[in-house]
């Protein structure tokens, strides 16, 4: 993060050990990570590297075994409040007998929200995701990516001040998935929100990111930090086929071949 930035997310030394049933397993060993306020950072490693554990700490639903976690200057003990959650299994996220309206709304009513700002709220955000004729829709009356957009929907409503996301594209088809890469930046640019998105796809942590986080192999520690320095503005088309962006998706496809090979930070 640039020098000087306001400190939005402070991973310090996390660790994560789980135990059960005689045997234990070092997932992380020592994640140490900051991001400034406002940015879009993108976490790529090897399968089974602890991406969904790191993101579990974070968004406090699971304790670490040591280090601490930070956010907006409060250590981290449970769900904070100024934290949204994106996961992959939109399908399971959404409540099916709610319309897509309802499922908007609900955090903001559990946030205590009168009932006029929480419409004004839920009409901005789903005209922002394209969805504003849908909402008295359910759930199981939308595609994929369409659900999608409404999980993001009702995470931008609740205005956080960070956004995680865990692989949230990785069941959506590739057309798809570049139409909500493409929403994920304009919100991000719109809202100035902190973004924290797990992704496998080593092309779109670099077509997305400001910086892509490079994680080892088990038990996890950073790799490499990469800023990826492609201009703010980026588009599927041009961006993914310059010179520039073909570098940095080398230069982090050999990082991960890296990790997987063990190889670890000196
Ligand atoms: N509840 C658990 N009990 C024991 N081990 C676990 C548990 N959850 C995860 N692990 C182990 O911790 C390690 C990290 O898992 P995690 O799911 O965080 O990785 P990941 O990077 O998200 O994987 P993937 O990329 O395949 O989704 C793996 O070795 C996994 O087997």
């Amino acid at each position: 993060m640039e020098t000087g930035a306001a400190v939005a997310l402070d991973v310090d030394g996390l660790a994560k050990t789980y135990t059960g049933h005689g045997r234990s397993v070092e997932a992380v060993r020592d994640l140490t990570f900051r991001i400034g306020k406002g940015e879009l950072v993108c976490i790529v490693g090897p399968s089974g590297a602890g991406k969904t554990t790191l993101l579990r700490c974070i968004a406090g639903l699971l304790d670490g075994s040591g280090g601490r976690i930070t956010l907006d200057g409060t250590a981290v003990t449970g769900p904070p409040p100024g934290m949204a959650v994106v996961f992959q299994e939109y399908g399971r996220s959404l409540f099916p007998w709610l319309t897509v309206r309802r499922n908007v709304e609900l955090p903001l009513r559990e946030k205590g929200l009168g009932r006029a700002e929480r419409t004004a709220k839920v009409d901005a955000a789903l005209a922002a995701v394209g969805l504003l004729e849908n909402a008295d829709a359910h759930p199981w009356q939308l595609s994929g990516g369409m659900q999608q957009r409404v999980a993001i929907a009702r995470a931008v409503a609740y205005e956080p001040s960070v956004l995680l996301m865990d692989e949230p594209f990785a069941a959506v088809d590739a057309q798809t998935r570049a139409d909500l890469e493409d929403l994920v930046r304009k919100l991000w640019q719109q809202l100035g929100v902190t973004v924290l998105f797990v992704t496998h796809d080593i092309d779109e942590s670099v077509y997305l990111g400001q910086r892509v986080l490079v994680l080892s192999n088990r038990p996890t520690v950073i790799l490499e930090d990469v800023r990826i320095d492609l201009p703010d503005e980026r588009d599927q088309l041009q961006t993914r086929s310059s010179q520039q962006f073909a570098d940095l998706r080398t230069r982090v496809y050999e990082l991960v071949q890296l990790a997987k090979k063990g190889h670890r930070p000196s």
